[in-house]
């Protein structure tokens, strides 16, 4: 069966008409809607950074915040919806700024939860750069704390991941967070 078939017969089974005018192409378009959403699983970290590594003497961090991020809980299939900060210190490499957002995308594009996602991000992020240090803070709210189960509109969720200097330095990892703040 094919995704799109899949979703009319989930549809049927919670007793909605699939041949009604409003729902004939819903199962098309939520296949599509989800292969998107998950879109990351087709993705690889070469080709998206696409060489995009530049030789720099620099040692200060560079930090990308605010990035936003929409991902899927692998628990619920709900959308999480937040942003990622994401810092490094150079190890005489640096990173196309774009390509630290595509990094978050091509992971939050996959079923997840909060914690291996920033994993995900961190790990990445040092592999491409081979940097001294990488710091991931993601802030996000869970669809499903809040339309289901707990019901609970304003808690976040707030996940960090702390490799190399940003875990051995107080003071770089102090630095990161005032900067974030
Ligand atoms: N740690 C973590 N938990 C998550 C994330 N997304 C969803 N969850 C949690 O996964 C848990 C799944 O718990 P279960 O008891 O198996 O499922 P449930 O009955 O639907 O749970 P409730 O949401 O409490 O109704 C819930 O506590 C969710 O809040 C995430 O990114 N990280
Ligand atoms: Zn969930």
């Amino acid at each position: 069966m094919t995704l799109e078939e899949h979703y009319a017969a989930i549809l049927t089974e919670l007793g909605e008409d699939v041949t009604r005018e409003g729902l004939a192409r819903t199962p098309h378009r939520a296949a599509k809607a989800m292969q998107y959403l998950c879109k990351g699983y087709h993705e690889d970290l070469e080709t998206i950074i696409n060489g995009a590594l530049f030789t720099s003497s620099t040692r200060e961090m560079v930090l990308v915040k605010n990035i936003e991020l929409y991902s899927l809980c692998e628990h619920h299939l709900l959308p999480f919806i937040g942003k990622a900060h994401v810092a490094y210190l150079p190890n005489g490499k640096v990173l196309g700024l774009s390509k630290v957002a595509r990094i978050v995308d091509m992971y939050a594009r996959r079923l997840q939860i909060q914690e291996n996602l920033c994993r995900e991000i961190a790990e990445a992020v040092q592999q491409v750069t081979d940097a001294l240090g990488v710091a991931v803070v993601i802030e996000a709210q869970h669809m499903c704390m809040m339309m289901r189960g707990v019901e609970k509109q304003n808690s976040v969720m707030v996940s960090s991941m702390m490799l190399g200097a940003f875990h051995d330095s107080p003071a770089t990892r102090s630095e990161f967070l005032s900067l974030i703040r």
